[in-house]
């Protein structure tokens, strides 16, 4: 088997040539012959250094608008011939192939294309057919080929036929080989994603270059890594590295802040609102979101859709936390938080985020559409005697947007756009009932004229009779149960109105 392999001919084809020109004058350099594409041709007779068109080598020109310009056996043979074969030897010979042992390729940018609003036609010419043949050709005979698929390889190469004597090893190709196919599958899962858009398919793919290893997972005896671009979505303008559960929660977070216009601020632990307010100013917002429940507040993950203010900042300073998320801060507020070089600030980059949502389970995935239904005042129906006020309907609309994201089975309590307390996560619709008003208690919440909003329909009436007892005065639920009636009644027979809005919000 071949080991080191010292480079005599290079085929270059790329479509950003960015990067591209000390390579190529080290391998003039070393008396590397080169072949080169109509655009590469031209960029290296411009550093001055000779190179031959890949039309010579074929015998044929470029054809149809460059849809066919290196796909030809002179070139496919160059590459693909086993150098330990006599037989491949015998007929390179005989067809006069000349042994091609360095490929350097940067693709056509077919998945900028699609992200520039293309349209179908110029995203069609950007499937490269000629060049992903090449990398194909090369990574799989990578016992005597080296095969560059990337720019971010060029330096990498670069040092190592440097420290090599222009030589590589079996290791280092058999690695060129595996980002190349890396390249070419990426590649192709792009395009597919772009022909599947319409009646897709039933297949999962995904494809994400950018990974981002976590210092572990949910717990430290877990390994955990990120796949995604977080520095698309956010600045980091202080602060370690986002943990698991921290992005866990920062998602949580996002989903439920852009439920709202007004100045609002949530605070989130495990992923659940332990405080959440809006009001006409960030600071206030802030201070009546924290006293939902200062307790659970410790640690958390805070978010806003408003500017944070020196002022704001100051106050949020009190508090020990995990992560906080803005749209923009003021710069002294930043000059603050800095202080303190654990606590984490994002700044969140305006990027449309997915509306799809999948997880594993057992050996497979299940995938969903994102929970986006928002149930408006006109999609309410009243099912009791008493109707809700115009004030009380705003609030219902209001807890009814943080239900939505809380895990199940919960029910939250709203006063004037505010959080007062909710019960996350129970195993009975009661539990969570009965946990809410324990919290509201010990913060000191009264529930008179107070909503409340449970994400899923109530199979007895108790929840009801308990919350009235309480001294909320209106209820929100989708409704479905076929005891509804016992609930209605029973709101009925205390005097306090209920809506149905049909949609259940039940959160995993
Ligand atoms: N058609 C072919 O035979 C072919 N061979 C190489 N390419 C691509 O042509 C581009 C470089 O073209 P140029 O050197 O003319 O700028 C590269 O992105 C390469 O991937 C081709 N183009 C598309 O398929």
């Amino acid at each position: 088997m071949s080991q080191s392999i010292k480079i005599k001919n290079a085929l270059i084809s790329v479509y950003y040539k960015d990067g591209l020109a000390p390579l190529v004058q080290y391998l003039a350099q070393q008396g590397v012959t080169l072949f080169s594409t109509g655009g590469t041709e031209q960029f290296i007779k411009d550093l001055g250094l000779p190179v031959t068109a890949v039309e010579d080598l074929t015998g044929y020109p470029s054809i149809l608008g460059g849809r066919v310009k290196t796909l030809h056996p002179k070139v496919f043979g160059g590459i693909l011939n086993r150098r330990n074969l006599s037989d491949d030897q015998a007929q390179i010979a005989q067809y006069e192939i000349p042994e091609i042992d360095l490929v350097i390729v940067d693709l056509y940018p077919f998945e900028e294309t699609v992200k520039a609003g293309g349209t179908d036609a110029e995203i069609i010419e950007k499937i490269d057919i000629g060049g992903i043949s090449l990398i194909r050709a090369a990574a799989k005979n990578f016992n005597d080929v080296v095969i560059i698929a990337s720019k971010d390889s060029y330096s990498t190469l670069l040092d190592q036929l440097t420290r090599q004597d222009g030589t590589t090893t079996l290791a280092q190709r058999k690695a060129y080989a595996k980002e190349a196919f890396h390249t070419s599958s990426h590649y192709d899962t792009a395009i597919f994603e772009y022909f599947n858009e319409e009646e897709p398919l039933h297949v999962f793919k995904q494809s994400i270059k950018q990974a981002q290893t976590l210092r572990y997972g949910e717990n430290p005896h877990q390994q955990g890594t990120f796949y995604g671009n977080l520095e698309e979505m956010f600045t980091k303008l202080n602060g370690k590295e986002l943990s698991y559960n921290n992005l866990v929660d920062v998602d949580a977070a996002v989903s439920l802040i852009d439920e709202f216009t007004e100045p609002t601020f949530a605070i989130l632990k495990h992923t659940n609102a332990c405080g959440l307010a809006s009001r006409p100013t960030v600071l206030e917002a802030w201070k009546d979101a924290l006293a939902c429940d200062p307790v659970s507040a410790f640690g958390g993950v805070l978010i806003t859709n408003k500017e944070v203010d020196l002022a704001t900042a100051t106050e949020i300073n009190n508090l020990f936390f995990e992560v906080l998320i803005a749209p923009s801060y003021q710069p002294e507020a930043v000059e603050l938080f800095k202080a303190k070089k654990n606590r984490v600030i994002l700044q969140r980059n305006e990027v449309e985020l997915s509306k799809k949502q999948f997880k594993t389970l057992l050996n497979g995935v299940i995938e969903q559409d994102k929970d986006l239904s928002l149930e408006a005042a006109d999609q309410m129906t009243v099912v009791t005697e008493k109707a809700p006020s115009d004030a009380a309907i705003q609030d219902l609309i209001f807890a009814n947007k943080i239900v939505k994201h809380t895990k199940s089975n919960t029910i939250v309590f709203v006063k004037d756009n505010v959080l007062i307390a909710s019960g996350v996560g129970q195993t009975s619709r009661v539990d969570a009932l009965k946990q809410a008003i324990v919290k509201a208690d010990s913060f000191g919440f009264s529930l008179q004229e107070s909503v409340m909003a449970s994400d899923a329909f109530f199979p007895f009436p108790d929840c009801v009779e308990l919350a009235a007892d309480a001294g909320i005065v209106a209820v929100l639920q989708p409704g479905g149960s076929i005891k509804d009636q016992d609930s209605i009644d029973m709101a009925n027979q205390k005097g306090i109105s209920m809506v149905t809005t049909g949609v259940r919000h039940f959160k995993h």
